[in-house]
């Protein structure tokens, strides 16, 4: 497959009874979403979410065997494969979505999409979806970490059973969620269409959308944004939002002036390659010295994709670089710190 035919995979995550597979079946119904293969996987021999996914015999594949995060990562690269050949044999397939289970850890699979050579020439994360239970949702959030990783790796929040939710919780549950997602706006999964793809600037240079959203999110205070100028100098605005949140923290930094990408790449390395645990998820659009466009950059832990140059900036948005970091006991001030020291060891 040349690069550009590529197919764009979406990680459909959630935790236990979130509403997934409702919302898969939804969506497959949608007419956006024809030509979708869709990989579930469940625990136990019998998988019985493939028979709850209507209307994709010739499609579905289903993944046995244990939880898709920690025990089949070859099965997922295999069942990829078989995906495209399929493709190669000349059926028209547009799109996956791989649903994992309720407990799944979404950070291996991702660094399976993005990791495996065989998988990533003919497959491109397209982004993660991640549903939460407007009842259940805050609850699990607090006692469940595998539900906060969800949620921070999310590049689009959906919140099921809104219709069972009362006001109140429903407005702490997207407090919450702000606080561990703080560039992903929420949305309620209600009766308008629901858009899952195009989710990520890198996979769909054309989504000037995401762009905007990542760069308005940095920008404010709910979105964590830590605000940097030119002459080095920093201001935290308002609360941290994730004082709450032990363990695992989302922010946005961003940085009006153009960045050394040799001075950032090294640091960024560095970082991941020594604290790969730590550092669960970075994502970027940046704004380099000397050069034009904006550079879109990924990384899962010590996985990292090639940056991608995409067309332009979005018209009438200052230019500057965003950087969200979605880490594990790494304080933030670690990582301000580290970038300010390198970036100015390379503009020495
Ligand atoms: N009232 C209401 N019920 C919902 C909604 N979404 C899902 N449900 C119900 O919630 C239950 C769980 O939904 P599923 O779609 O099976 O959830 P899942 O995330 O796939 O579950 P697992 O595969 O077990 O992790 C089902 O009984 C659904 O009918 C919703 O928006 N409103």
């Amino acid at each position: 497959m040349q690069a550009e035919a590529r197919l764009p995979v979406t990680l459909l995550t959630g935790f236990l009874g979130a509403g997934k597979t409702t919302l898969l079946n939804r969506l497959l119904r949608q007419e956006d979403m024809q030509g979708t293969a869709v990989l579930v996987n469940e625990f136990g021999e019998i998988g019985l979410d493939h028979l709850l996914v209507e209307a994709l015999e010739e499609e579905a594949v289903l993944l046995q065997a244990g939880c898709l995060c920690c025990t089949i990562r070859g099965d997922l690269a295999q069942a990829l494969e078989g995906i495209a050949r399929r493709v190669r044999d000349g059926q028209a397939l547009r799109r996956v979505v791989i649903e994992t289970t309720g407990l799944a850890d979404p950070l291996p699979i991702l660094q399976t999409l993005m990791a495996d050579a065989a998988t990533a020439r003919n497959f491109v994360l397209d982004g993660v979806v991640t549903v939460v239970d407007a009842v259940n949702g805050l609850a699990t959030l607090e006692r469940q970490s595998e539900a906060v990783r969800q949620a921070a790796v999310a590049d689009r929040l959906l919140v099921s059973k809104a219709d069972l939710a009362a006001p109140e919780g429903m407005a702490l549950l997207l407090a919450r969620l702000r606080a561990v997602n703080p560039v992903v706006t929420p949305r309620l999964i209600d009766a308008s269409p629901i858009a899952i793809t195009g989710l990520d600037p890198a996979a769909a240079p054309q989504r000037e959308a995401v762009l905007r959203d990542w760069m308005a999110a940095a920008g404010t205070p709910e979105g964590g944004g830590a605000h940097h100028h030119h002459h080095g100098a920093h201001h935290h605005h308002g609360h941290d939002p994730n004082r709450h949140d032990a363990r695992i923290h989302a922010f946005a930094l961003s940085f009006d002036a153009p960045l050394p990408w040799e001075g950032l790449a090294t640091w960024l390395e560095m970082l991941t390659a020594t604290r790969g645990d730590a550092v669960l998820r970075v994502k970027g659009i940046l704004d380099l010295e000397g050069q034009d466009r904006p550079v879109a950059i990924h990384g899962v832990q010590s996985v990292w994709h090639a940056p991608t140059l995409l067309p332009a900036w979005p018209a009438g948005m200052p230019r500057r670089s965003t950087l969200v970091f979605i880490s594990r006991d790494l304080p933030r001030a670690v990582i301000e710190d580290g970038i300010a020291a390198f970036c100015a060891a390379a503009r020495s």
